[in-house]
């Protein structure tokens, strides 16, 4: 197998974006389309707070493969959008004001107790994916990012079409905006210069669809469970509508 060009490669993990990135995921699209309950919302907001929780221990698994000062240096900025410098700031918090928006407590977000065990599945293989490979496949399986600033724009058109309730916690996505296409650059930039043979760009390649798989079974968890009566698993976040809803049955 010869080299790909760094053209070729660009396009092949182009390709595996619009073929499997979740902007496709049936749960997005019934996101877009304005069709989720606020309760559904919340599921998804809670739920995708293990995944932003969890972010910054990935990016800190990811430095600590890294033996080059320059790499460290450029990378840990992505720990620092999550966490901010100090209480209060940062990624992680503009998300909880998301889940604030939609109705949830930030405490029982915090706390994850209510997480899927889908998601939290997914998500772990996430931080296993990381920890058990080469840094080059750990920088590969972040190129996800290359396609999540078109999603996040849409999203937040929908969002303030559909739920306007929202609209006061959409600071965490309008960060992304630019914050996922300067680390999408640069990981890009990283693959490309260091997938030195052609079975390195495979697994460049290997990583970025196990990523969008990783995404897609998180929705996967989300879809099954909370759009389908009565498929909530024990111990799992009960949207307040549900419990209302089952209460009007009883009656
Ligand atoms: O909302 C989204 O659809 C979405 C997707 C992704 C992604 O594609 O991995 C990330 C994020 N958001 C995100 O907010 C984020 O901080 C992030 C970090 C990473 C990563 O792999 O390091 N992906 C993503």
């Amino acid at each position: 197998m010869n080299l790909l060009s760094k053209d070729e490669l660009h396009q092949r993990l182009l390709s595996v974006g619009s073929d499997r990135y979740h902007h496709l995921h049936p749960f997005h699209l019934k996101m877009h389309r304005g069709e989720l309950t606020k309760g559904q919302l919340q599921a998804w907001a809670l739920n995708r707070y293990y995944y932003q929780s969890r972010i910054p221990i990935k990016d800190a698994l990811v430095l600590s493969k890294s033996d080059d000062p320059n790499f460290r240096r450029a990378w840990r900025k992505r720990i620092l959008d999550h966490d901010g410098d100090h209480d209060g700031y940062g990624g992680i918090e503009k998300w909880l004001l998301l889940a604030e928006a939609a109705g949830l407590s930030r405490r029982e977000v915090i706390s994850c107790t209510g997480v899927l065990p889908g998601v939290r599945y997914a998500v772990d293989a996430y931080l296993g994916l990381v920890r058990d490979n080469s840094l080059l496949v750990a920088v590969a399986s972040s190129l996800t990012e290359l396609f999540s600033r078109n999603l996040i724009s849409l999203r937040m058109d929908q969002m303030r079409k559909h739920y306007p309730y929202l609209t006061s916690g959409l600071a965490y996505f309008v960060d992304r905006l630019t914050q996922a296409p300067e680390d999408a650059a640069f990981a890009l930039d990283y693959v490309s210069t260091h997938a030195a043979t052609r079975a390195e760009q495979e697994a460049v390649v290997a990583a970025l669809e196990a990523k969008c798989a990783i995404l897609w079974a998180q929705l996967d968890a989300i879809d099954y469970a909370y759009v389908t009566p009565g498929n909530i698993p024990p111990g799992c976040f009960v949207p307040q509508e549900e419990i209302t809803n089952a209460l009007k049955e009883q009656r």
